[in-house]
């Protein structure tokens, strides 16, 4: 069984956001991780079509997937959508930016407009939003209260301190979560 993560990621938030997503994922027996940065050699299209899932990850820039993201998508259409190569795979997708909302959702909602073009099945965040009267709402899980993806927020601190614990987790909750859909799917 095979998932891989391929994300961008300009300054490294969102590329820590993608690390625990990976290591949700692996958590899962059985599980081969494929962790993938668009910006680096290359997109290995023969990975990704031996994957049974997909998660996307890209940090929001104005109010946006990231230019190199949007390149990627563009590349897969003669890559992998003229013969949907990626039908039936399971896809989720994540996404970071500077403030708590930042229309992160725009992000979330082209991503998964992208996998529904693809043929691919949707699998969102199954949880509520951390509690606000919590004492830690921040280590809660999916403190931004997000359902289509995971979010995370990051300041202009460095990727040592954002995201933080709460957007780590859920993320690594989402990675998990697809790993387990992805192997009932393929039994
Ligand atoms: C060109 C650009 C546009 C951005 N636009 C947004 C935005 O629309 N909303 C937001 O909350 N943050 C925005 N940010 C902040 C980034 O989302 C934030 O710094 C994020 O942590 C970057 O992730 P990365 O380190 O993975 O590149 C923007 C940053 C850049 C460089």
């Amino acid at each position: 069984m095979i998932v891989s993560i391929i994300y961008d990621s300009g300054y490294g938030h969102t590329a820590k956001q993608a690390e625990a997503v990976a290591k949700g994922a692996g958590q899962v027996q059985g599980v081969e991780v494929n962790l993938i940065p668009v910006a680096e050699n290359g997109i290995p299209w023969e990975t990704l079509e031996k994957s049974d899932a997909i998660i996307f990850g890209s940090p929001t820039y104005n109010g946006l997937i990231s230019a190199r993201f949007k390149q990627f998508f563009e590349d897969s259409t003669k890559a992998v959508w003229w013969d949907l190569k990626w039908r039936n795979k399971i896809a989720a997708g994540f996404t970071n930016s500077g403030a708590q909302s930042g229309d992160k959702l725009n992000t979330l909602m082209s991503i998964a407009l992208f996998a529904a073009q693809n043929g691919m099945i949707w699998v969102g965040l199954d949880l509520h939003p951390a509690n606000p009267t919590s004492k830690e709402p921040t280590k809660d899980l999916n403190s931004l209260g997000s359902w289509l993806g995971a979010m995370a927020q990051s300041d202009n601190a460095s990727p040592e301190v954002t995201p933080g614990e709460s957007d780590l987790k859920t993320a690594a909750y989402l990675g998990q979560r697809v790993a387990k859909i992805a192997a009932e799917f393929k039994r």
